[in-house]
């Protein structure tokens, strides 16, 4: 296990308001991401998903997210990590979001009113126009590193970062 942090300790007592989820899908070079249309985040670049419903496990909801905001049902969904997020203003609940991996899928991307999917090349993908936590996570993730981390955050703006992923 391979530990980077800002110098800022996990708090040992924290539990989310919210529980949600992330899905990445990967398929020959290539990942599927979103513009998001609404809800927290909107404009942002990031994966399909949202929070869950009353009873849902976490792959119950990553499933269900995918095919409500992009048509498309998810064949081999692998869980590979967990980020949380304490947001500072108070205005964002904290959140905790289970992420997960896919190659295969049945359907065809669709925009709805929650999402605009886009293919973008692994190599290229737009940090800049996705949140700033993305980057320390993601490009471990898409080694095939399992991880978890928790981020703080001021509104859109990073201030601490402590992440854990597979050596
Ligand atoms: C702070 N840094 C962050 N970095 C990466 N992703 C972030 C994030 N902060 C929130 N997210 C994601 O945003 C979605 C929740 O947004 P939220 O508007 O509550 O969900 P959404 O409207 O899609 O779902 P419902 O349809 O309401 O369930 C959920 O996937 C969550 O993981």
């Amino acid at each position: 296990m391979q530990e980077k942090s800002s110098g800022f300790q996990w708090p040992a007592q924290w539990t989310p308001d919210i529980l949600a989820t992330l899905m990445f899908v990967v398929q020959k070079g290539r990942i599927l991401l979103i513009r998001k249309k609404r809800g927290i985040g909107a404009g942002k670049v990031n994966g399909p998903g949202g929070k869950f419903e009353p009873g849902e496990t976490a792959l119950q909801c990553v499933l269900r997210e995918v095919r409500e905001e992009l048509h498309i049902d998810i064949e081999d969904a692998r869980e590979m990590g967990v980020l949380n997020f304490s947001f500072a203003c108070g205005t964002i609940p904290e959140i905790r979001c289970h992420v997960f991996m896919a190659t295969s899928f049945t359907g065809t991307p669709t925009e709805t009113p929650e999402a605009e999917p886009f293919w973008c090349p692994v190599d290229g993908i737009p940090y800049d126009l996705m949140w700033q936590d993305d980057r320390f996570w993601l490009p471990a993730m898409l080694d095939g590193k399992r991880f978890e981390a928790f981020f703080t955050f001021e509104g859109d703006r990073m201030l601490e970062f402590s992440l854990k992923a597979e050596d």
